[in-house]
């Protein structure tokens, strides 16, 4: 059977850009969003045990950076349904070579990419044009007690958003910036 998926590694490890190989014909095309066994060098076999979806109006709004402290650390795969982001990945991991580092690719719903976070690495985006819909699978359940963040603007991972950032949430506006002692998350 044939791949319905281009992996691309980017320069962090386990944060992988995914293209998806639609077969196209008269009528449109058809993707395979998600297949267990063609990712399952990338998840590790975890199953898929959450989807979310979040639509953002406003151009230029950031939500994240997030993630998950084990036992509810998680993979997530993201992709665009409509309009375009920006969509950025922050390697947290304790011992990581690139810790700190962040990948940011662009996501839209004209492409058919997505973006691999591993556990141990915060996500975000910034929208780029109005009304940017998301899709999240998720390796782990969302656990609020598990849940932690960074400043999206923390002059520690100085991330080049290509936009003046237009709207944070309180939650997200009051990440601290990252503490100099921090080792990262331990998996
Ligand atoms: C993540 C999550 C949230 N929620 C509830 C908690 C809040 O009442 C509400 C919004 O949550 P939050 O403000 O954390 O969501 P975002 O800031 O949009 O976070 C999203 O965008 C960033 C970039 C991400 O990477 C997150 O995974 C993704 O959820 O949904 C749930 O009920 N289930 C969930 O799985």
């Amino acid at each position: 059977m044939s791949a319905r998926f281009r992996k691309h590694a980017t320069e962090i490890a386990g944060i992988v850009s995914v293209e998806r190989l639609p077969i196209g014909d008269e009528r449109g095309f058809f993707e395979r969003v998600y297949c267990a066994g063609e990712l399952e060098s990338l998840t590790g076999g975890r199953p898929i045990v959450q989807i979310n979806r979040t639509l953002t109006h406003r151009k230029g709004t950031v939500r994240g950076l997030h993630f998950q402290y084990p036992p509810d650390a998680e993979i997530k795969l993201v992709s665009c349904l409509r309009g375009e982001v920006l969509d950025v990945a922050v390697d947290l991991r304790a011992g990581s070579p690139t810790f700190l580092r962040w990948h940011a690719e662009r996501l839209s719903a004209l492409e058919h990419r997505m973006l691999i976070i591993p556990e141990g690495c915060a996500h975000g985006f910034q929208t780029l044009v109005d009304d940017s819909e998301l899709l999240y699978l998720h390796t782990a359940a969302h656990a609020p007690a598990a849940e932690a963040g960074v400043h999206p603007e923390d002059p520690a991972l100085a991330i080049r958003w290509l936009l003046p950032v237009a709207e944070l949430s309180s939650r997200d506006a009051g990440h601290p910036w990252i503490a100099k002692g921090f080792q990262g998350v331990s998996l």
